[in-house]
């Protein structure tokens, strides 16, 4: 039995860092045990244009001190007035690594987002070309459609028509919370990928519902029903390269999620690496963590992969905060509800 385990530095392929205070008080969390992490634009207001891109990374590494050699892959948030040139001259000097697209209306801070698809398609022919990466928030936010279809309806009617108008462009499917999203996933070639949240492979829709409403396992997607969760923990455990590590660990204050119309998102940048150990062990594939969270998203990127390592030991449950403390208040840290028993050492 495996009780010591190195890999290759983990990077975190989708994460929410913020802005101010909560940037402050996330950040060494995620560079604790993380090298890279893809960065999320949907700030207020959003990271649009390589200057906000460019101002951005500097506060986040301004906000780094002490917290070691943690490099923040910058993206851009796509609207329907981004300028494909400014796109091209972000990517080309190593800037961004990936421009995303929201949906307008599907997530936290997505209203500047798109809603017609047909006033993007010179960027994403742009994009194609020069090979920078699409990251997709995948659901549609028609209100006929019910919440858990979401991600189903828009892999069919938005995501399959883009990839079919630009068969070059490199999208990744992110958070994916289906056994619709893995096979569509699986069933794209090399330019698609797909990030697999820590908190989806350990809740279903139970979680949230039963027993009195739970706010901080309520984010987007949505979790859904068990069938769909073990479908995601086989492909994240399968080593596919097709799948990797996007926590998307979203911090929102307590106030904030604790109300009668709560945010959506789940803090997990803390015991990422511990839940996601637990987990590959209880699927026997405990070998398979280092594709999942350290070579997989790299090679997708075509970024090199970590030559620094942690290892991984098991023992008696490791204690994490309830909370983390910010000067604006409490964030409470996700609670995968079951001992977890591998500390990392970085
Ligand atoms: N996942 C979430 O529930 N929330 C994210 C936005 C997102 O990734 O959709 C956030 O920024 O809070
Ligand atoms: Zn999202
Ligand atoms: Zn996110």
């Amino acid at each position: 039995m495996t009780d010591i385990l190195t890999i290759r530095r983990p990077d975190d392929w989708h994460l929410h860092l913020r802005d101010g205070a909560m940037l402050e008080a996330v950040l060494p969390e995620t560079a604790r045990h993380f090298a890279r992490a893809i960065i999320m634009p949907n700030l207020v207001p959003p990271v649009v244009t390589s200057a906000d891109a460019s101002a951005y990374r500097e506060r986040i590494l301004a906000a780094a001190p002490g917290v070691g050699t943690f490099e923040p892959l910058m993206t851009l948030y796509l609207t329907e007035d981004t300028d494909a040139d400014d796109v091209a001259s972000a990517h080309a000097s190593g800037l961004i690594k990936a421009v995303k697209l929201y949906p307008a209306g599907a997530t936290t801070n997505s209203a500047s987002g798109v809603a017609n698809f047909e006033n993007v398609r010179a960027v994403l022919e742009k994009m194609a070309q020069i090979g920078l990466p699409l990251c997709i928030h995948g659901e549609v936010v028609t209100p006929d459609v019910d919440i858990f279809d979401r991600e189903k309806v828009f892999i069919e009617t938005v995501l399959d028509p883009i990839r079919r108008a630009n068969p070059d462009l490199k999208v990744v499917m992110e958070h994916i919370t289906t056994k619709d999203g893995v096979d569509y996933a699986r069933s794209g070639g090399k330019n698609l990928g797909a990030t697999i949240t820590t908190h989806h492979l350990v809740i279903n829709r139970n979680h949230i519902l039963v027993g009195g409403i739970k706010p901080h396992y309520y984010c987007l997607p949505v979790a859904k029903r068990e069938t769909h969760r073990l479908a995601l923990v086989e492909a994240a455990t399968s080593g596919d390269s097709t799948f990797f590590l996007g926590t998307d660990s979203a911090p929102h204050l307590d106030g904030a999620k604790e109300t009668a119309c709560g945010c959506a998102g789940c803090f997990t940048a803390t015991n990422t690496m511990s839940i996601l150990a637990e987990v590959f062990e209880k699927e026997g594939k405990l070998d398979r963590l280092e594709a999942f969270t350290s070579m997989n998203g790299p090679n997708f990127y075509g970024l090199p992969i970590n030559e620094t390592t942690i290892t991984l030991t098991k023992g008696d449950p490791v204690p994490y905060p309830a909370k983390i403390t910010t000067p604006d208040g409490p964030l409470t840290l996700f609670d995968p509800q079951m001992p977890l028993h591998w500390s990392i050492e970085a």
